[in-house]
This record gives structure tokens, sequence and C-alpha cells, in this order.
């Protein structure tokens, strides 16, 4: 009996060894997984047992902590004081960018203790639309954009000397891109710098989820941009129509916007359709106001890339705690359109709507 007895001991050892190996693997594995996970699918997950539980809250908590996952210089924190929802879910892009059956994005890590923006993710890879796509001859040279030379060479005296300055129209400002010489640190490229304002998102139980200056901003300030996926008028179409059934059925918030660039010629209009429904940036959250809000929108074109950018600039001095609001648009085509909550004195009462 005496002789059996460290046999007995060796066996439960080893199992313990086991078991702790396996518990270590298994939290291991947690980690890396659960930030994958939509938030139903760690509801489901959470509730098979209490080590997914504690996981899925975790992450939970720091995915409210920051809307924009370590993208932009500054995180941008959810706080709701109206009711259950910790945050929104959606996938984000600092910048625009075209999606593609190959490159659209099905999931990004959110919530891990590994900062995401390092990590393998499709978006991040993707970069910006400017980056991307740019317009060649046929010997492969830029067929649009400047050279800029004298930009390499910019202070903030000779600046205006930088062709790329020269707008085309009136609502377009022309930035230095992807085809000039210059770098990030240029002055002409004000917009391209990621966001640099303290934000934060706050829920509104009649307007869900809303974008709030965490500092006060300056008239003129560049806030950030409306990043989200470039579609076609077709797909933009197909999905406003989806958009507007699930609308209608409540409890859905889109975030399609159409933007239409007039030619210099007068005689023809570019149409950008950004949707930052699914994929997009902090920019998704600012809600509409009847009186024009606080942001006016500039269509930013970067030298050699194909598509404008849609910025949005404070159009006064805005205070800490101040809601992020601008116009959705003058036209309302829809009788029964969404109930408008701005709460401005010159409230329409629906939202703006119109035929895309
Ligand atoms: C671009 S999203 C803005 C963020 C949105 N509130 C959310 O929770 O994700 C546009 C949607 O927000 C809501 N919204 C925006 N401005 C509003 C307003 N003034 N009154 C009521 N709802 C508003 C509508 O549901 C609209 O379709």
């Amino acid at each position: 009996m005496s002789r059996q007895q460290p046999k007995k001991c060796c066996q439960e050892q080893q199992l313990e060894e086991q078991t702790q190996f396996l518990n270590h693997h298994f939290l291991q594995c947690a980690e890396l997984v659960l930030p994958w996970l939509t938030p139903q699918e760690l509801a489901a997950i959470s509730s098979t047992c209490k080590t997914f539980r504690q996981y899925s809250k975790s992450v939970t908590l720091r995915r409210s902590l920051d809307a924009s996952r370590s993208f932009e210089t500054f995180p941008v924190p959810f706080y709701n004081l109206v009711d259950q929802h910790p945050y929104a879910y959606f996938i984000y892009t600092p910048s625009q960018f075209i999606p593609s059956s190959s490159s659209s994005p099905q999931r990004q890590s959110w919530g891990s203790k590994l900062d995401p923006s390092l990590s393998n993710d499709p978006v991040a890879e993707m970069g910006p639309e400017g980056n991307k796509v740019s317009l060649v001859d046929e010997k492969g040279e830029n067929e649009y954009g400047c050279d800029c030379e004298r930009c390499e060479k910019v202070s903030d005296e000779n600046v205006f000397g930088c062709p790329c300055m020269d707008s085309e129209g009136l609502e377009i400002v022309n930035e230095c891109g992807p085809s000039c010489g210059c770098g990030l640190e240029c002055v002409n490229r004000l917009t391209q710098r990621g966001i640099l304002v303290k934000l934060k998102v706050l829920r509104d139980l009649r307007k869900g989820w809303g974008l709030y200056a965490a500092q006060s901003i300056q008239e003129g300030q560049f806030v950030c941009e409306y990043a989200g996926e470039l579609l076609t008028t077709k797909e933009a179409r197909k999905r406003q129509q989806i958009y507007d059934q699930l609308a209608s059925a409540g409890q859905f918030s889109s975030a399609l916007l159409v933007v239409r660039e007039h030619l210099p010629s007068g005689k023809a209009c570019l149409r950008v359709n950004i949707d930052a429904t699914r994929v997009g940036n902090v920019a998704r959250f600012i809600n509409h106001s009847c009186d024009g809000g606080n942001l006016s929108t500039v269509l930013v074109r970067s030298s050699g890339a194909l598509v404008p950018r849609l910025c949005f600039f404070a159009s006064k001095d805005i205070r800490e705690d101040e809601e992020l609001t601008f116009s959705y648009g003058e036209t309302r085509v829809r009788s029964n359109g969404l109930k408008c909550f701005c709460g401005s004195s010159c409230c329409f009462g629906t939202l703006p709507s119109e035929h895309t």
C-alpha cells in the first residue's frame, strides 16, 4: 500500500500538468479568437462557460474604449448613459477604399490586448484609395497631377508655389498626393495625417450614436474625412434599397453618403458613393442637423488620385462636449421619411432623403 502511493501521486501530478498545459493553451486561443467575433457571436460563446464570459467582458470593455481601434492618434471612446449598447460594431478603415470580392474585409480583430492596427489586417494593408489608384499613361507615367518639384522645398512661405493648390472648381480643394514628390509633412496635405482632434461617441435615445468634440475645435480646423467603401452607383442603389427596408423595420442606421462633384465644364457631374455602414471610420457617427450644424463638407482631391475625398472642417468654433453635426442635404423626396430629432429651431421634422 505504502509502495503504490508515490505512483498515484505521479499520475495525479501528470494529470495536473496536462490540465495546466491545456488551460494555458485554451486561454491563449480564447485571447486570439474572441477579438475576431461579432457582438452576437461573443454573446453566444460567452454563454458556454465562465472563462469565455470573462474574456468576452474584457473584449467588450476594450472595444468601448476606442472606436478607432488605435488607427487614429487619440482613442475615440463610446459613452452610453441611455441603454445597454456598450459600442457600435463595424469594421474600421481610416481612409476610403474600393472594395472587391478578394479584398473586402469580412472580419477585423477588435478588443485584443495586442495593438490591432499592427495586426495582419486587410483594411490596414489596403491603404488609402489615393495610394492604390492613380492615372497613368501607356508609358506608365502619371497622367494627372504635378511633379511638384517646388513642393519638395516647400515651407510655410512658399507653399503657394505648389501647382496642386490651383483649384479646378469652387467646391474642390486640391492637395498634394501620390504623384507628388513631397511627403506627409508637406503643408499641402492637411487632410492626410489622420484625425488630430480628440473625439468621443455618445448614445442618444432617439438619434442613436453621435460624434462629439472631446476638446474645443477652432473654426476652419480639419476634423476628419468620411471614410468607407467607394461604390459604383449601381451597387449604391442596390444597398440603399436594402438599408431603407431595414430602417423602416426599425433599429437600423445606415451611413451611405452620395456626393456630387460638378466638373469645371458644368456639363458633367462626378458622383461619389461612400458607404460607411459596414466598413468606415468615426465620421459614420455624425448625425444630421437641419440648421447646417457646425461642420462644413469639402471635397479634397489629392494630386494623382482618381476620386476626391469628403472631408469635414469646423464651420464655427466648437466647444468641448458639443455634438458634431452637418446637413445631410436639402431634398426630402420621401413623405414618410425618418423623423429628425436635431432639435434646431428650423428643424423640418424629417431627415433629408433623395432618389439615389
Ligand atoms: C450616418 S448615421 C449617424 C450615426 C447613427 N446615429 C448611428 O447610431 O450609427 C445616420 C443615421 O443616424 C440617424 N440620425 C442622424 N441624424 C439624425 C437626426 N437628426 N434625428 C434622428 N436620427 C438621426 C438616422 O438613423 C440616420 O439614418
